[in-house]
């Protein structure tokens, strides 16, 4: 295997020390929300984001008049976005059935989706207002049937962002708060004078509020690890540099701290896409943090074969994972640990990210090693219920039951199976024994 590295990024000890500076900063952060409530929480807006209204949660009456700044071109298409996100959630959703099954004559087990009953959604807003987060949790949480959904987004140039605000409302919000970071992943899962707790905390954010979502995690739940933004692109000679460097730095932007990885098997792309992006740097408008990202995160990687970049590219598990090569569908096919995959030159992260109706809220920090992404599912647990109709079947079952927790040494839980056994079997079980092997079993 020769995999050879045009460009690295930085170390993975530089990477875990910038973990612990925000873990620990984090702690401390939480640990004052939790001791002093709505104070903490308006000092950290206040010394984070220069914000400290006379209430954080909106009226309705400020929900509808940052609406009605919106054009109605903007609020077309906001809606346009949220439809689509709509429909695939409700296909999904549809895909998830309540079970009921007989597995031996008499028993009965059965399973049932039940939503959250209470979710926070974070809507990132430092550097950018991003309405389409909006659509992919509280759109979807609309969609499992959540019903108390709390949504908070910082303000954005010292006011909300109407276009984010309209997003959360159009997407059924109960609560809107204008509350970012750490102060609004406390605020909802530890709940203060004002905030009601909820009962689980989703959506994205930079890498505080993906902290704090991991350190509440118990306390709550949590839909996924969803932090900085990550891409990779797989091409092969099928195509130009222009293509890749414009898809990591589209990606790049998002942050100063965004990895995105060219992985190909052409050195011939390889090199010019490095030069590719270059140009583009000079012209991108958003260049400052797309540079930042770039220098201190980007990584090019020259392979000899498919088999080498898929090797490579399920140990990266990147969030987002762009493949435009002669055998896309091979990917789909065998790539396993990833956040999603976008097909072909055609498509593209942006569209994902905004529009065309998958979830973007998605895992980082190889996170899609063991989870996909933000889904209707995430907002649904799904509960098992067993009910045993026959007695027949109460002293079968029990029997096994009876004899199995003696093996484990739980007499309590035999005597638990032997009562059944003697009263629905009218065998005779002495106490605290095993109940009696049968021919029948
Ligand atoms: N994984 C995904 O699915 C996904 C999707 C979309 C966006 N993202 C990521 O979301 C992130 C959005 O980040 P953002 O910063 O623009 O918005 P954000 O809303 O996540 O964070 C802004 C908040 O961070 C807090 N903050 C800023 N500096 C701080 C500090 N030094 N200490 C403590 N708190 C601080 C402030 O309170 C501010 O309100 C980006 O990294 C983007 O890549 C991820
Ligand atoms: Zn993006």
């Amino acid at each position: 295997m020769t995999i050879d590295y045009l460009k690295r990024g930085r170390s993975d000890d530089d990477r875990r020390q910038d973990d612990a500076q925000t873990r620990a900063s984090v702690e401390s952060t939480l640990a004052d929300i939790e001791a002093r409530g709505d104070v903490a929480v308006r000092a950290l807006s206040e010394k984070f984001d220069s914000y400290s209204p006379e209430n954080f949660r909106l009226s309705a009456a400020e929900i509808e008049a940052l609406i009605a700044t919106l054009t109605e071109r903007e609020i077309a298409d906001i809606r346009f976005a949220q439809a689509q996100v709509v429909k695939f959630a409700e296909a999904q959703r549809a895909s998830m059935t309540d079970i009921e099954v007989e597995t031996l004559p008499g028993v009965i087990l059965g399973h049932k989706n039940i939503p959250v009953q209470s979710v926070g959604c974070y809507v990132p807003g430092g550097k950018f207002p991003m309405v389409a987060s909006a659509h992919m949790s509280v759109a979807t949480a609309k969609v499992a049937g959540v019903p108390r959904i709390v949504a908070c987004t910082p303000p954005f140039g010292g006011k909300p962002n109407a276009g984010v605000i309209a997003a959360m409302h159009f997407g059924g919000a109960d609560e809107i708060w204008v509350l970012g970071g750490i102060q609004a992943i406390g605020a909802m899962a530890l709940g203060t004078e004002t905030v009601d707790p909820v009962h689980m905390l989703v959506g994205p954010g930079n890498a505080f509020v993906a902290e704090a979502k991991r350190q509440l995690f118990g306390r709550v739940g949590i839909d996924l690890f969803a932090g900085p933004t990550e891409t990779l692109v797989i091409a092969d000679d099928t195509v130009d540099a222009e293509l890749c460097a414009t898809d990591l730095l589209g990606q790049a932007e998002h942050g100063y701290n965004s990895p995105a990885v060219l992985l190909t098997t052409s050195r011939r792309l390889a090199e010019q896409t490095l030069a590719e992006i270059d140009r583009l740097l000079d012209i991108l408008p958003t260049a400052d943090t797309a540079r930042k990202s770039w220098e201190d995160y980007g990584e090019v990687i020259v392979c000899d074969s498919h088999e080498e970049m898929l090797a490579v590219a399920d140990d990266i598990a990147s969030e987002h994972v762009q493949v435009m090569t002669d055998r896309d569908d091979w990917y789909l096919d065998n790539m396993t640990c990833y956040g999603a995959l976008f097909l072909g030159p055609r498509t593209n992260v942006a569209n994902g990210d905004k529009v065309i109706g998958t979830n973007h809220t998605l895992p980082t920090k190889k996170a899609g090693r063991y989870t996909g992404g933000l889904w209707v599912g995430k907002f649904l647990k799904t509960h098992s219920y067993q009910r045993i109709t026959t007695d027949e079947a109460a002293a079968r079952i029990g029997a096994y039951g009876s004899r199995l927790c003696l093996l484990e040494g739980f007499v309590g839980h035999a005597e638990q199976c032997n009562i059944r056994v003697r009263r629905y079997g009218g065998i005779n079980v002495p106490y605290g024994g095993a109940a009696p092997y049968r021919d029948t079993d």
